[in-house]
């Protein structure tokens, strides 16, 4: 066989990036999409919530990138996730790699499957690694309340120990060694802001079926895992906003409910700003930054979507609607 011909049928890599809601999977994208690589990926981005705010994260870039918003990566809409892969097949040679972007209540497993279920896909495709980014911060609370974020790391052949820089060495100590007790075999690469060499986690050929046979016997047999019922989202829209009353907004809500807000995001037009607000927090930590002028073509529209548990749903869109600018 000549070598052409071996490029031209050598399946594809594809990387899955899991992570529970907010550890850094868009920023890991983010640079990866960013950096000088020399290669060409097409990206998968999945995302929890009505108002599709993931897409809008993700650097602009010559990625194809293809969003799947309807429902969770791991149930509902794998049959989207299929259709995708079998259209990018069609395209074969023009990338070298498929990322996914799963939410952060993914469970992996499913995911994973769709590359040893499907013939088609299972032909020409090769699951290259399961990459979980984990929040140091975090993680130990989710453990005990989150089966996702457990299943994540399981599941995991590199993890990203995330976030370094919010923890002291001893709360890394010991989210290394809940790590360990999980899953001994995955590489563990400690970054903050998933600064890493991508090297270490592409194209490693590092996925393992038969570790992950050991994790889950039924792997190969159907999908019968179950969702966190209890973890909901809303997704809130307005035109212009009052800056001062919408920050007043979050700093009050974070302090409020900030162990209940797993994630919230958002793409907000401030009154006489010309450029879109990016917001994002996981708990009580919040980050903002001004992203973009807003296009001529799209409507300055704020988005804004909390995910958590036990939220007070009601107060959070009344207090929304209270910082909007009076038509
Ligand atoms: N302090 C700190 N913040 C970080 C780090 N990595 C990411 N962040 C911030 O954490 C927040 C979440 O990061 P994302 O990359 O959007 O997380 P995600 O996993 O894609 O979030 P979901 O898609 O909502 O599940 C953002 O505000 C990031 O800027 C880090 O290493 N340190």
């Amino acid at each position: 066989m000549s070598s052409a011909t071996a490029s031209a049928t050598a399946p594809i890599p594809v990387t899955v990036l899991t992570g529970y809601l907010g550890a850094g999977k868009t920023t890991l994208l983010n640079r990866i999409l960013t950096e000088d690589h020399g290669k060409k990926y097409a990206v998968i981005v999945n995302e929890f919530g009505e108002v599709g705010i993931d897409n809008d994260l993700v650097v602009d870039t010559d990625e194809e990138v293809f969003e799947m918003n309807n429902g969770c990566i791991c149930c509902t809409v794998r049959g989207d996730l299929i259709r995708i892969i079998e259209g990018l097949m069609k395209r074969k040679g023009s990338f070298d790699g498929i990322l996914i972007e799963t939410t952060g209540l993914a469970d992996p497993a499913p995911v994973a499957q769709t590359f040893f279920m499907d013939d088609d896909v299972r032909a020409r495709t090769r699951l290259d690694a399961i990459v979980t980014v984990v929040d140091a911060l975090n993680l130990a609370s989710r453990l005990d309340d989150a089966p996702e974020a457990e299943d994540q790391v399981a599941f995991a052949d590199v993890i990203l120990l995330n976030k370094v820089d919010l923890v002291t060495p001893e709360q890394l100590a010991r989210v290394r060694s809940d790590i360990r007790a999980i899953n001994p075999y995955a590489r563990v690469i400690e970054t903050e802001r998933c600064k890493v060499e991508l090297g270490e986690i592409l194209d490693k050929g590092a996925f393992d079926l038969t570790r992950i046979l050991s994790v889950d016997p039924d792997f190969l047999v159907d999908d019968h895992h179950h969702h966190n019922e209890d973890v909901r989202s809303i997704s809130l829209k307005a035109g212009d906003l009052d800056p001062e009353k919408f920050f007043d907004f979050v700093n009050r809500e974070t302090q409020a409910q900030g162990p209940n807000i797993l994630r919230l995001k958002g793409i907000l037009a401030f009154k006489d700003d010309p450029d879109r607000y990016v917001v994002q927090g996981v708990h009580m930590i919040v980050e903002g930054d001004h992203q973009r002028p807003w296009r001529a073509d799209e409507p300055r529209e704020s988005r804004l979507v909390f995910i958590g548990r036990d939220l007070d749903w009601a107060g959070l869109r009344t207090g929304f609607e209270a910082c909007r600018i009076a038509a």
